[in-house]
Order: structure tokens, then sequence, then C-alpha cells
């Protein structure tokens, strides 16, 4: 797959604020109350199974309200400005089913840009281009449902991408690609303007990242540079024998 360069713009990067977050379900303390104000251009977010990763995701992008404190990212109150939050914050969940809501790929790109108050032109000239960076051109027309479940993923990607957040966050972004199309998902990664959140399982997919942070039950453990972070983190995933995975909970 040929992705053509983009240019670097001069983006500054998102920063990303948390005072005093908190969110409990069923009795349980998913996030613990968590504070944290960083301006880093790529980010990674490591922990297991269930330590809250996906739930902090959503909490940054302002799906789920947290039940106490707020999250700002360049001072936009996520939970309570939605308007301005999709403008902020574009998220791009592990599932792609749970994100496609249209039939064609171009409508799916489309959306988010007439979200953006975009004309209907307008939004489609920007799907075409988003596909075009990709090669995917030929998808413009396409039936998402004929697409296999790596190429739907990508399509959330173009139309994340498409909307040019200031913080785009991935949840597993490379779930179901294959070698050649991770490794260039990989590199575009690097290259966009957006500042990146990374939630992976696969620390070598954060070599190079400005900043890694640590989730452990609910709380930041470590956030700090990537080196230092994954260091920790892999030493402690070594340690951890079988009697301590988490694959009851
Ligand atoms: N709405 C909810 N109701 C009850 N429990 C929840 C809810 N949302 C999250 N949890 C629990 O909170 C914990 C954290 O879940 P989360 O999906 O954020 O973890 P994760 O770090 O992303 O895990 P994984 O690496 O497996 O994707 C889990 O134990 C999960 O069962």
């Amino acid at each position: 797959m040929h992705v053509a360069p983009i240019p670097t713009k001069m983006t500054p990067r998102a920063r990303i604020t948390l005072e005093g977050v908190s969110y409990s379900r069923d009795g349980r303390e998913v996030i613990a109350k968590t504070f944290l104000d960083i301006s880093d251009a790529r980010i990674g977010l490591v922990g297991r199974n269930g330590s809250g990763k996906t739930t902090l995701a959503r909490i940054l992008a302002g799906l789920i309200r947290p039940d106490s404190g707020r999250v700002l990212i360049n001072g936009v109150d996520v939970a309570r400005d939605r308007r301005a939050a999709i403008r902020t914050v574009g998220i791009l969940f592990q599932n792609p089913d749970h994100q496609i809501i249209f039939p064609t790929v171009e409508e799916e790109l489309a959306f988010g840009l007439r979200q953006l108050g975009r004309s209907k032109d307008a939004a489609r000239d920007g799907a075409v281009a988003m596909l075009a960076r990709f090669g995917k051109t030929h998808w413009q027309g396409r039936a998402v449902a004929t697409l296999s479940q790596g190429q739907r993923h990508l399509v959330c990607l173009m139309a994340v991408l498409a909307m040019e957040p200031a913080l785009i966050i991935l949840d597993e972004p490379f779930t179901g690609l294959d070698i050649p199309t991770t490794r260039q998902m990989h590199r575009y990664l690097t290259q966009v303007g957006p500042s990146v959140l990374h939630i992976t399982h696969d620390p070598a997919a954060l070599a190079g990242y400005d900043r890694v942070i640590w989730m452990d039950n609910g709380a930041i453990r470590e956030s700090g540079p990537a080196v230092q972070t994954l260091t920790l983190y892999e030493a402690a995933m070594t340690e951890a024998d079988d009697a301590g995975a988490d694959l009851l909970d």
C-alpha cells in the first residue's frame, strides 16, 4: 500500500489535562482519582487487561463522563462541550464494527466532515483526498460490508484522520491489519500533525514515542519517557506469573 507523504503541519502538541478524574461502575473503581498535565506529540498507553486503558481513552474523548473531575484537551472540556470536542479529539475504537455507521466508505468518511460543518461537496472532496493518501480511491463507492475486518479498521482510521483533530486516540489500531499495512500505518502515524495517544499491548509499537503511560488497576503507575516506562513495565510483566493473569475478570 502506498501512503502519500503528508506535509508536516506545525500543529501545537495537544495539551491533555486530567483534573481529579475518577470513574466507578458496579461498585468497582475503574479509574482512580487521576491528575495529569502533559503535552507530547506521541504518547503510548500500556497496561494489563482490565487496567482501565479503554475506559480512560473514552473519558479522554468525552464519550464517558467521569464521576468526578474533568478532562481538558487544549482547554476544551470534552464531556461538557461536545461540539468543540469533536473538533479536538478523534478516537479509533478497537472494533471497527462499533464505529462504522454508514453503508459505503465515502459516506463513512464524509460523515465526520459534515459534522464539522463542511458542505456535502467539501465533505466528499475531503473523503476522496483521504482515500487518495492511502491509495484507496477505488474504495469510494464500496459497501463497507464487503471489506475485511482489517480494511474496515483502515476505513475508521481514515475517517478519524480526515477530521484533523488536535489529538487522535487509537485503541489497538493495528488489530487485524497485515504486516505491510501495519508498517505503513505506523509510518503514517509518525508523520501526522495531530498528537497521538496509542493504546497497545505491544511495547515495540511505541519505539521512538515521546512518553509512555502505564496504567495499573485503574491508576497511572508511571508516566515518563518511553524507554523508562517500558523498561519498568516489561520487567513487571516478566515477573508476573500465571497466577497473576487477569483472565477471569
Ligand atoms: N460499564 C462498565 N461496567 C462495569 N465494569 C466496567 C465497565 N467499563 C469497564 N469496566 C471494567 O473496568 C475494568 C477496565 O476495563 P477497560 O476496558 O478500561 O480495560 P483495558 O485496560 O482497556 O483492558 P484490555 O487491555 O483488556 O482492553 C475492567 O475490569 C472492566 O470489566
